[in-house]
């Protein structure tokens, strides 16, 4: 029973942390959950406020507190590729150190959601030549795989379900994110659909990040408990 899985994405900036947060909060009706961004590029830094923009956007959304080091391993400032900003500081990214906290957590958490850092192939540690997709795999866990509807999606998209299969990951669906109603995008859906097979989500473009909270998805039910019983 799949309470524990990866929200993945095929790019960065595809929609993860909307996804992973909306995740959350439709989860939290059902236990207690735990949203967790093992890697995180991109401070924030207003003045006396410095935060990270994945982290914060689980809290504010979440309705019950989150504890700092519990949602989070490491965190560099440089918004870059996880491998380049933790050289920056002169640092390096230990997977061990992921997949224990990873293992706290399941023992703690009725569900757990870890979201990536950009796509599957971002380098943790390019010396080694370890990418993200490397630590998915190590930690047994199924994904969802966040994607856009926008032009370009259906090579994006097949392009990672085709490594995610070739690695043996397992594949629990695809959310298509910040979906704008076009023909284009209904069509993209489709075609990835058609060929893929697999089950999918369709979240809108919100007017409001706020809508997140009321969002009411018309299949979620069947998405969920599909993902459940991997
Ligand atoms: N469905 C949506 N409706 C409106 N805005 C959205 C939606 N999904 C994502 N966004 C916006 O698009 C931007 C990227 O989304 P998000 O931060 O979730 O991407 P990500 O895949 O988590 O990126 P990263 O790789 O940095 O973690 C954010 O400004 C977010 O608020
Ligand atoms: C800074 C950004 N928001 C993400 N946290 C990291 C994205 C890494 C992308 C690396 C790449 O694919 O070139
Ligand atoms: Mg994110």
């Amino acid at each position: 029973m799949a309470r524990y899985f990866w929200v993945a994405g095929t790019d960065t900036d595809v929609g993860k942390t909307v996804v992973t947060t909306y995740f959350m909060h439709y989860f939290q009706a059902k236990g207690e959950v735990m949203p967790y961004k093992p890697v995180q590029t991109g401070i924030i830094d207003e003045g006396s406020n410095s935060y990270y923009r994945d982290t914060q956007f689980y809290q504010s959304f979440s309705e019950m507190e989150l504890a700092k080091e519990l949602i989070n391993s490491f965190s560099f400032k440089e918004p870059a590729s996880p491998h380049y900003a933790a050289r920056l500081e002169g640092s390096v990214i230990d997977e061990e150190i992921i997949l224990q906290h990873l293992k706290l957590l399941k023992s703690k958490y009725d569900y757990v959601i870890c979201e990536g850092a950009g796509g599957l192939y971002v380098p943790l540690d390019e010396k080694r030549n370890y990418h993200f997709h490397h630590l998915i795999k190590e930690s047994q866990l199924p994904l969802v795989l966040v994607t856009r509807t926008t032009l370009g999606t259906i090579n994006h998209t097949l392009l990672s379900i085709e490594a995610l299969k070739a690695k043996e990951i397992p594949v629990a669906g695809i959310v298509f994110n910040a979906f704008e109603g076009t023909d284009l995008e209904a069509d993209n859906i489709a075609t990835i659909l058609q060929i893929t097979g697999l089950p999918s989500l369709v979240i809108p473009k919100l007017q409001n990040l706020s809508d997140l909270k009321q969002l009411r998805l018309e299949n979620a039910e069947e998405f969920f408990e599909r993902l459940l019983s991997i």
